[in-house]
């Protein structure tokens, strides 16, 4: 039995060449390079290479033993390797120095097979503004077999050839005729012209293959080089060897045409000026009046704009005083005046104007002026510059940075429906709306923080190839709760912390590296309870590697199912621990076959999951997993360079007491080191100490895909907090505090929606979304009441079929919406939609928290219309549910003649008059009805604030009982805030 991969090792070819090729050869469930092949099939597999290898070049055959990589690719696949003619160039250049020495001196005299590299026409074909390169008339030796194919290719691509048929131009029989063509010229234009360089160079080396050693190719740029010494050492090596030659009867190069100055297109029309300069304007500039033609453009501007809604300023006319204006505007550009100074310098501004004597309003003006009130029309003085706005924008810095009172901004916004305070933050289309409606112009000014500067530069600096050394894999194991991760860990490790754990459940993330034969693995143990989804969710995103631990007792359960999606999500390969294989009675291919209804077929069946059966108490497959966990590793090739400063991720971090901050930490690239600075989400510090997660002895550097643990920062980080290593402490400690600001600001605001039904649609008309080449991925997680309410929501998303945009549902399972539902909404820029079902308090309150869009749904065809309308771009969503408050149904009085009366309790928000009321029972949502009456102590009343008690009467619906959960919600209708 030989893997895979380990043969593909011995052949030298690529794994999944020769997986492709296994397929080939008619063996079947070997979908991974971990697969095993028995000694027959590794014959079949041989003689299978051995017969390709017979239609590559003999040289080749003579130096490799089965056949090249090169020549098993083309069998597999031709198409997936084309070779231009750089790179067949190139190829040449790649192979082993004795390969390459073998084919130099034994080169057959007459090539009978050639091994045509499929060419990539592009690489050939000349632009198509340059002038046709004529054919060379080419006559082949019959003798030459295959090669006449390769000359007609070469006729098809413009005379050109490929540097990889070199051999074939120095064949033994050559007629002795063969004449070596005079550089023609004519063919020194080409210099010039505008050939490209590859072009260029194959059509020299096409005209002059003859003249050239055997098919070495001369550049015209440097006319010496094929003549003198060489040149004639080659004459003499020709006469000796007498080969036969392709005999090129040189056609001339035709001139290439000077190149014109070409104006570009994007460059917009020469446009004649609309201001006419009097002869007197411009004699007087010549006599040395100043600047005719600035006065005249802000003359002419001013004329422009008095012909539109100028109010106060219509009518101004006099000479100079625009220009003065716009002086000052530039001034306060100049001087950076913003704010309120912004303000101030204007009113002084308008204060000097009044008192101007020289300055005079005409009659009407005080008319437009009125009228254009009277119209709610924005009266202010139009601005000549666009309005720069930053990011996080609130009204106050928009009114001060258009220098427009905040009054006048608020109500621009009621007036699109929008109610806000001065505090409050727009987005910025948002305040793109608000600057139409005040007819100003609006420009977004990119700051460039320190976290741009730094980390930024940090994050996208690219390793050089050669400082990447190989890393430790980072393994991660998920699973349901008490399938055995903490007990193959333990196991690998040698330590026992199970038994050790508070209820037997796993409640901190472990990271610990083992070594294992001189090579490493560093497991990350995630908690596998419900309520530390968080945590798997973070795991999940630093790791290499996913073990799926299932019990083979218990097969796949939900929170398998939760971990499938996390690992999918995170997009990393997922090996199969089958775990507690030692239990009697246990049926491996059930547990298979669940795996392949969620589209992870095992690779004895075919596929491409490994499947590694083991045991946490006898210790069976436990090297197995290892070596697998390594192999994929290999195969992966995970790098990092050590000599970069350290970037990674906090996995966990607490205050233990006075000790100070303990975060654990894993290092994915770069070496971490005491006394270093580092930030880490909105904290920072110098390293003070270091322990090895597992001994806890003391560590100086930690290399990549160390997990360690720090000691040194001011407070703890979040888990999944990026962490960075800078240079000086202050610049750390700025980052650190921005980012804690900007933290508390998006808490407060908290009114950007991570993913939502609308943005998405905006996302994908602006093109935001994805590459163009790929689709753009809506993620949906789904919640119903009943089995059927899936099947049915799953077979009518199955019908949308749209060429840019990919649904992925996450997970679907039946029950309200959990924690776990909102995490990994969260994780993964997802849209929880939950059917008749509701969330509960966890799950309603992290959504909140982390803005993950919840919706809800009676009716399918309502969730199919939304997504079908969203896809379409015509989502118009003209209504918003402005959920109210919540009741709780403490006690039901039934009172003849009235109906039931529901006595609440306000658990949050408020019940107001004229609301609307969903009913939900156990978790889902019965029923929506118009709130008919609301009491408190008999008197009716128009609000009812959290913790009252109130009497509550449903408009249609008398079927109310204790417990019932009573959701008040008031559609309201909105402006859209993008057409
Ligand atoms: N028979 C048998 N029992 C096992 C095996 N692996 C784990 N167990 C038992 O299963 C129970 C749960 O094991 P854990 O390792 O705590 O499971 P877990 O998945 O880490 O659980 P959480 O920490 O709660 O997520 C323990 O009692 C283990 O002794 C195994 O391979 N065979």
């Amino acid at each position: 039995m030989a893997r895979i991969y380990a043969l593909a090792k011995d052949l030298n070819l690529d794994s999944k060449d020769l997986v492709d090729l296994v397929k080939k050869v008619g063996i079947t469930g070997k979908g991974s390079a971990l697969a095993s092949l028995t000694e027959d099939e590794v014959q079949r597999v041989k003689e299978h290479l051995a017969g390709a290898s017979a239609s590559a070049p003999k040289a080749a055959a003579k130096e490799a033993p089965v056949a090249t990589p090169q020549a098993v690719r083309e069998t597999i696949a031709p198409e997936r390797r084309p070779i231009t003619i750089a790179s067949a160039r190139s190829s040449n250049s790649e192979k082993p120095a004795a390969e390459k020495k073998a084919a130099k001196t034994e080169r057959p005299p007459v090539p009978t097979s050639v091994s045509l590299p499929p060419i990539d026409e592009a690489a050939v074909t000349p632009p198509a503004d340059e002038p046709p390169a004529q054919k060379p008339d080419v006559r082949l030796p019959p003798s030459s077999g295959k090669a006449s194919g390769l000359a007609a290719r070469m006729g098809r691509q413009s005379g050109v050839k490929p540097a990889s048929q070199a051999p074939s131009k120095a064949p033994a029989k050559a007629p002795a005729k063969a004449t070596p063509t005079k550089p023609n010229p004519n063919a020194t234009p080409a210099k010039s012209g505008p050939l490209s360089v590859a072009s260029r160079t194959a059509t020299v080396g096409a005209v002059r293959g003859d003249a050239g050693d055997g098919g070495k190719i001369r550049s015209l740029d440097r006319p010496g080089s094929g003549s003198g010494s060489e040149s004639k050492k080659n004459d003499g090596d020709r006469s000796k060897r007498r080969e036969p030659r392709i005999s090129v009867k040189m056609a001339s190069l035709p001139d290439a045409p000077a190149a014109m100055p070409t104006t570009s297109s994007s460059e917009p029309k020469a446009q004649k000026p609309d201001i006419k300069l009097s002869k007197d304007a411009i004699v007087g500039h010549k006599q040395g009046m100043k600047a005719p033609l600035d006065q005249l453009a802000a003359e002419s501007a001013e004329k422009k704009r008095g012909a539109k809604k100028v109010g106060g300023l219509t009518g101004f006319t006099e000479k100079g005083k625009r220009g003065d204006a716009a002086e000052e505007e530039d001034l306060r550009q100049r001087k950076k005046l913003s704010g309120m100074a912004s303000v101030r310098a204007d009113r002084g501004t308008k204060r000097r104007r009044d008192v101007d004597p020289s300055r005079s309003y005409g009659r009407d003006t005080g008319r437009s002026n009125k009228t254009l009130r009277h119209k709610g029309t924005n009266t202010a003085a139009p601005r000549k510059e666009p309005v720069a706005i930053e990011l996080p924008c609130t009204v106050r810095s928009f009114s001060e940075a258009a220098s427009i009172p905040v009054a006048t901004v608020l109500r621009a916004m009621m007036g699109m429906g929008i109610m806000a305070n001065i505090n409050a933050e727009l987005a910025f289309e948002t305040a793109e709306l608000i600057a139409t409606e005040l007819d100003l112009q609006l420009m977004l000014k990119e700051t460039e923080t320190l976290e741009d500067e730094l980390i930024s530069d940090i994050e996208e600096q690219e390793d050089d190839p050669d400082s990447l050394v190989t890393r430790p894999p980072i393994v991660t194991f998920l699973g349901h709760v008490d399938h055995g991760k903490t007990s193959l860990l333990d196991y690998l490790i040698g330590i026992n912390v199970v038994s050790g754990e508070a209820g037997g459940i796993t409640q901190h993330i472990r990271a610990y590296e083992i070594d294992k034969d001189g090579r490493s693995v560093t497991f990350v143990d995630t908690p596998g309870h419900e309520a530390f989804t968080e945590m798997r969710a973070r795991g999940a995103n630093v790791t290499d590697i996913a073990v799926l631990v299932i019990a083979a007792d218990d097969g796949i359960m939900p929170q398998t199912e939760e971990a499938i999606s996390h690992a999918k999500a995170a997009g990393v390969p997922i090996v199969v621990a089958l775990n507690k294989i030692d239990l009697e009675g246990v049926d491996a291919n059930r547990v298979l076959s669940q795996l392949t209804e969620h589209q992870l077929t095992p690779s004895e069946w075919g596929g491409e999951v490994e499947v590694v059966r083991t045991s946490a108490i006898s210790g069976e497959g436990m090297d197995e997993l290892l070596e697998t966990l390594l192999t994929i590793a290999e195969l992966n090739e995970y790098k990092a360079n050590p000599d970069r400063k350290a970037l990674g991720v906090c996995l966990e971090a607490e205050q233990q007491g006075d000790r100070g901050v303990l975060a654990k930490l894993v290092v994915q690239n770069g070496t971490l080191s005491v006394g270093d600075v580092v930030v880490c989400g909105p904290t920072y510090g110098r390293v003070r100490a270091m322990t090895n997660t597992l001994t806890g002895k003391p560590v100086e550097h930690a290399g990549p895909s160390t997990p360690i643990n720090l000691m040194g920062l001011e407070s703890p980080p979040g888990a999944g907090d990026r962490f960075h290593v800078l240079s000086d402490i202050t610049q750390a400690r700025e980052i650190a505090a921005n980012r804690a600001d900007a933290e508390s600001r998006s808490s407060l605001s908290g009114v950007t929606t991570k993913v939502s039904f609308e943005n998405f649609q905006e996302m994908l008309q602006g093109g935001r979304l994805g590459r163009q080449d790929e689709k753009v991925k809506l993620n949906l997680i789904i919640r119903a009441d009943v089995k059927g309410s899936l099947e049915a929501i799953d077979k009518e998303l199955s019908k949308f079929d749209h060429p840019e945009v990919e649904i992925r549902v996450l997970q679907r399972s039946v029950g309200g919406i959990t924690l776990a539902d909102a995490t990994l909404a969260s994780a993964s820029d997802a849209v929880i939609v939950g059917f008749n079902v509701i969330p509960d308090e966890q799950a309603r309150s992290l959504a909140d928290e982390r803005n993950v869009q919840i919706r809800r749904y009676e009716v399918i065809y309502k969730l199919t219309d939304d997504i079908k309308a969203m896809i379409e771009g015509r989502l118009k969503p003209e209504e918003r549910v402005v959920e109210l408050g919540r009741a709780l149904v403490k006690q039901v009085f039934s009172i003849s003649r009235v109906g039931a009366i529901a006595g609440c309790y306000v658990a949050q928000g408020s019940i107001q008059r004229g609301c609307r009321i969903r009913v939900n029972r156990d978790n889902r949502t019965i029923g929506d009805y118009p709130l008919d009456s609301l009491k408190r102590h008999k008197e009716d009343v128009k609000e009812v604030p959290r913790g009252m008690e109130c009497g509550i009467r449903l408009s249609g619906f008398n079927d109310i009982k204790q417990d019932d959960v009573l959701e008040a919600y008031r559609i309201e209708e909105f402006a859209r805030t993008l057409d």
